[in-house]
Order: structure tokens, then C-alpha cells, then sequence
């Protein structure tokens, strides 16, 4: 049978607040995504046994436990709890994996909804954008976003409330000291700050802003204390890098973020990353603006 490739790119964090925490422990957001151009690669084909099967990089963990297999068994449970298919759902499903993992970047979560719009497709389930992102919050609280196939959008509740935004294409440098961030670990620190004011702009205004400077010293990452204090590493290179450009955490970490905003920060960033300690993973990367490649069919 013939394999389908999709591509399954990272996001950033432009500014992540934590406004509260809710009753089962997780926390609400106000945050701001958007996608770049750096992608795992996922080829999939279908299957008649009715059997899953996940092949490749194994992000660390034991294949049951990773997303993408996770994301294909709830699609196949949800089909059948709907009684939308009495067809054999099957797939064999090959992960390249080309974004860090506990990178802040994403990956899982994408490769999760990625697997959810391709197998969507694939097994013509015909369920909605909508459908499929109540099926990946379960997985994650970044999946809906993924599934929604905006390339930018604030996002607030857990990462499920989303409301779609036009920000430009941007090139970043992306620099990663190397160190995996555990999400959880972050989240349930007693130091982390929860109790950030809700934002009082307007969407049209949000947008407009981050058009003209997307790091606003009016916004933060309320995740960056309690992960430098978790990662010192990840501190020395945040102290590094914001003193050559505007710099943030990406989502928990561990991966920062370096916005040049002319030629002078883009030139000193290039000569900084040429005397970076060999370990920090430097990256230039593209904020996607337009239309997005998650799901797409190469
Ligand atoms: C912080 C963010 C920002 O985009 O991204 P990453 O840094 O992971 O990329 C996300 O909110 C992360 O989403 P995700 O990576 O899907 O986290 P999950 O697996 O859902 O959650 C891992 C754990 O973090 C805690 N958690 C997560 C999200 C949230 N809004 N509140 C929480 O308290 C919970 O304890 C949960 O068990
Ligand atoms: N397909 C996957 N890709 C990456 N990580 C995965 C995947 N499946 C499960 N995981 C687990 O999820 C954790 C967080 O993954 P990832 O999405 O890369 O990081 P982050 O949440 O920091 O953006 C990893 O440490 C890994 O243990």
C-alpha cells in the first residue's frame, strides 16, 4: 500500500501568563502560539488487519506512551464509541523526529495532531476540526492548536480556547542548552508565579502589537523563574543571548527564543552563535504566517 508523508512542525510561545489554576490542578493560560518552520516528518500508511503499529524515533518512551500511537488509538476508539466506521482502522505509522523533545517547542503535542488530521483523513472519518481537538486535549494541552491548522493564535484555558491571529513571518534564532524540561515539574513548583492579571487588549490590538515588537516588556513567560531555577543552564543561556537581542523562554522551556529586530541584532546574533559553547543547539527558524503545512500531503 502506498505511504502518505505529513509534516508536523514545532510552535513558539511569543508570552505565556498564568492566570490561575483550576480545580484538577492544571492551570489557565493566556498565552500566544505560533508555528515555524522546523517539522518532524511522519509517513503513514494504512493497514487492513486493523492493527497500529509506530515505528522510528522513539522520543525516550515506550511506543504505548508516545503521542503519535497514543493519538491514532483514540481516533480508532472515539470511531467506534460513534459508530462512524465498521471499516478496519489500521495504520503503520514512521516518526522522524527532527525537533528536541521537552524542548518547549511542542513536538509531541504536534505529532499528536498531526496523526489525528492525517488518520481523519485517511480512514474518512469525516469528524470536525472541533471533534478532533477534544480528542488531542486529552493527549495534550498544546494538541488543539496543532489540530486547528492556524499558524498563530491566542490561546487561552488550557491551550483550547483559540482565537486565530495574522502575525508575520519572522526569522528567529532558536538556541537549546541540551536540557529536557519535564512540563509537569514546572507546573506543580510551589514557586511559580499563578496569578497573572487577564489581558485587557483587544484581539485587534494583541495582533497589532506583536507586529510591531512580538516581545512586549508588558508580557512575560511566568514559566521562565521556576525553570531556570529547575535548569540553571537554561538561565545562563537566556542571560546570554537577551543582551544581543530581545530574547524569551519558549512554553517550559528549555529552548529560548532571540527575535532580531534589525540588521545590527541579526549580524550580533550570527557572531554569537559562531562562539556559542558547542552543546547549546543554535537553530534560525521562520514563524509561519500564512497557511499551514500541519497535515499537509508532501
Ligand atoms: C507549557 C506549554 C505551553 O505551550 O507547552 P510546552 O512547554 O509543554 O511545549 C503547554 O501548556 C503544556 O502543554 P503540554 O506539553 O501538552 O502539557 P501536558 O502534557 O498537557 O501537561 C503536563 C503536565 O503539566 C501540568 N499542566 C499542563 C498544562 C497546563 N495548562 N497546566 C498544567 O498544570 C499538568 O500537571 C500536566 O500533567
Ligand atoms: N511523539 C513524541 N514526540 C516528543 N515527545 C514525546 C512524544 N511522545 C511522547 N513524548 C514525551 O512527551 C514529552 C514532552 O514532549 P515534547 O512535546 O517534545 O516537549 P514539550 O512539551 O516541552 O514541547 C517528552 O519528554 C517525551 O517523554
Amino acid at each position: 500500500m502506498p505511504h502518505t508523508v505529513y509534516l508536523s512542525p514545532a510552535k513558539i510561545n511569543w508570552f505565556l501568563h498564568v492566570t490561575g489554576q483550576r480545580d484538577d490542578g492544571y492551570h489557565t493560560l493566556e498565552t500566544v502560539f505560533q508555528q515555524i518552520d522546523w517539522y518532524d516528518t511522519l509517513h503513514i500508511q494504512l493497514r487492513n488487519d486493523g492493527n497500529i503499529h509506530l515505528q522510528g524515533d522513539s522520543c525516550g518512551v515506550a511506543i504505548e506512551t508516545n503521542l503519535a500511537y497514543r493519538a491514532a488509538v483514540a481516533l480508532k476508539t472515539f470511531a467506534h464509541q460513534h459508530n462512524h466506521s465498521n471499516d478496519v482502522l489500521g495504520a503503520d505509522i514512521h516518526l522522524q523526529k527532527n525537533i528536541p523533545t521537552g524542548a518547549g517547542l511542542g513536538g509531541g503535542s504536534s505529532n499528536a495532531a498531526t496523526v489525528l488530521l492525517a488518520l481523519n483523513q485517511l480512514w474518512h472519518l469525516n469528524f470536525s476540526h472541533s471533534q478532533l481537538q477534544s480528542i488531542g486535549l486529552k493527549l495534550g494541552a498544546d494538541v488543539p492548536f496543532f489540530v486547528s491548522e492556524h499558524p498563530a493564535a491566542f490561546a487561552q484555558g488550557i491551550g483550547e480556547q483559540l482565537s486565530p491571529l495574522d502575525l508575520p513571518k519572522r526569522e528567529i534564532l532558536l538556541v537549546n542548552p541540551n536540557v529536557h524540561v519535564n512540563t509537569g515539574a514546572v507546573f506543580t513548583h510551589p514557586n511559580l508565579p499563578r496569578q497573572h492579571p487577564a489581558l485587557t487588549t483587544s484581539l485587534f490590538e494583541l495582533q497589532q502589537q506583536l507586529h510591531e515588537q512580538p516581545f512586549q516588556a508588558q508580557h512575560r513567560n511566568d514559566l521562565e523563574s521556576v525553570t531556570f531555577e529547575l535548569s540553571p543552564e537554561v538561565k545562563m543561556v537566556y542571560n546570554a543571548l537577551q543582551h544581543v537581542a530581545p530574547t524569551r523562554m519558549s512554553g517550559s522551556g528549555s529552548t529560548l527564543v532571540a527575535c532580531p529586530m534589525s540588521d545590527d541584532e541579526s549580524a550580533a546574533l550570527k557572531a554569537w552563535v559562531a562562539n556559542a559553547p558547542a552543546h547549546w543547539q543554535c537553530r534560525w527558524a521562520n514563524t509561519i504566517s500564512t497557511q499551514s503545512t500541519n497535515g499537509d500531503i508532501l
